[in-house]
């Protein structure tokens, strides 16, 4: 992860070739990032974009979820979870600068920020269906407070990759810009977030937000056995290493 502070911005650039996949040790690198930015006195916002050309995030790492050990799948699942927290329930202001494709777990770190902008000619949704997984209810939750029931609903049930295009028509995203202007972009974007007082923006944004953060942490227990049980079920695994198979193929074809 490389995090560097711009006066009171902090920006993130996810930094793990090929495809910046979230595995155990970068989902606990990028928590800890986050967390020393937010209680950084002097950081008033957070640009998390890619240092990877194309790629925004592909997500997360399946090779964590395919044969894996239990232990650390838990922990995996923690992680995954306290990075979900922490970017939603974040004080600071946040804008997604999606530089490239961005399917499941990296359309969900997106669609925690504030802001999203987007490059042309990617495609960024919750794909979880296509690999034979479920997107569990806080994924849903997110992407239906963002796009309305009806569409998030159809999206998740078919695991629906979006166009730039697509997604700004949706409200998936909420601006289209040129690869070379996004970070300029992503400044102006905080700018107008910053002119709000931060306070009513803070308030605003938990009273909006908090019902769902407060969701997981009653169940958290009970989603990390729910994702455990049905991860190492045969039938899930089976479809995971299809999956994974079908990557290798589309690359060699
Ligand atoms: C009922 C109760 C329910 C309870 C909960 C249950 C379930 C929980 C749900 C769990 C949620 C999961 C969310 C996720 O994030 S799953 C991950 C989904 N991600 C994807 O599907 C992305 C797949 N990748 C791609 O589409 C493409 O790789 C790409 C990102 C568009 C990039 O394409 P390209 O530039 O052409 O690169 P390659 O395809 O050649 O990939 C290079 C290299 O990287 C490997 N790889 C790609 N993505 C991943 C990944 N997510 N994890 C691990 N590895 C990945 C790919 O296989 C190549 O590897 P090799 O070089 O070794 O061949």
């Amino acid at each position: 992860m490389l995090t560097f502070k711009e006066s009171c911005i902090g920006v993130m650039k996810l930094s793990k070739p090929p495809v910046n996949s979230l595995n155990l040790e970068y989902l606990t690198e990028f928590n800890i990032a986050i967390e020393k930015l937010e209680n950084d006195k002097s950081c008033r916002g957070v640009i998390i974009t890619s240092a990877l050309p194309k790629i925004f995030s592909a997500g997360l790492d399946i090779l964590e979820m395919y044969q894996p050990n239990t232990d650390r799948l838990r922990q995996f699942w923690t992680q995954v979870q306290q990075l979900w927290i922490n970017l939603y329930g974040s004080q600071v202001a946040t804008v997604a600068a999606i530089n490239g494709h961005a399917p499941a777990g990296g359309c969900l770190v997106s669609l925690s920020c504030d802001y999203r902008i987007m490059a042309p000619n990617y495609t960024i949704g919750l794909n979880e269906t296509q690999l034979g997984i479920v997107a569990p209810f806080w994924f849903s939750d997110t992407i239906t407070n963002t796009i309305g029931f009806r569409k998030a609903e159809r999206a998740l049930q078919l695991g629906y990759m979006f166009t730039t295009d697509e997604a700004k028509a949706c409200g998936l995203i909420d601006k289209i810009v040129p690869p070379d202007q996004i970070m300029a972009v992503a400044h102006e974007e905080m700018k107008k977030m910053f002119a709000v007082p931060d306070f009513a923006r803070q308030i605003t944004k938990n009273q909006c937000r908090k019902q769902f953060i407060d969701k997981l942490h009653a169940k958290r227990d009970a989603d990390t056995d729910n994702f455990v049980n049905f991860i190492t079920k045969d039938s899930i695994q089976k479809a995971m290493g299809k999956y994974l198979e079908s990557l290798k193929k589309r690359k060699s074809g």
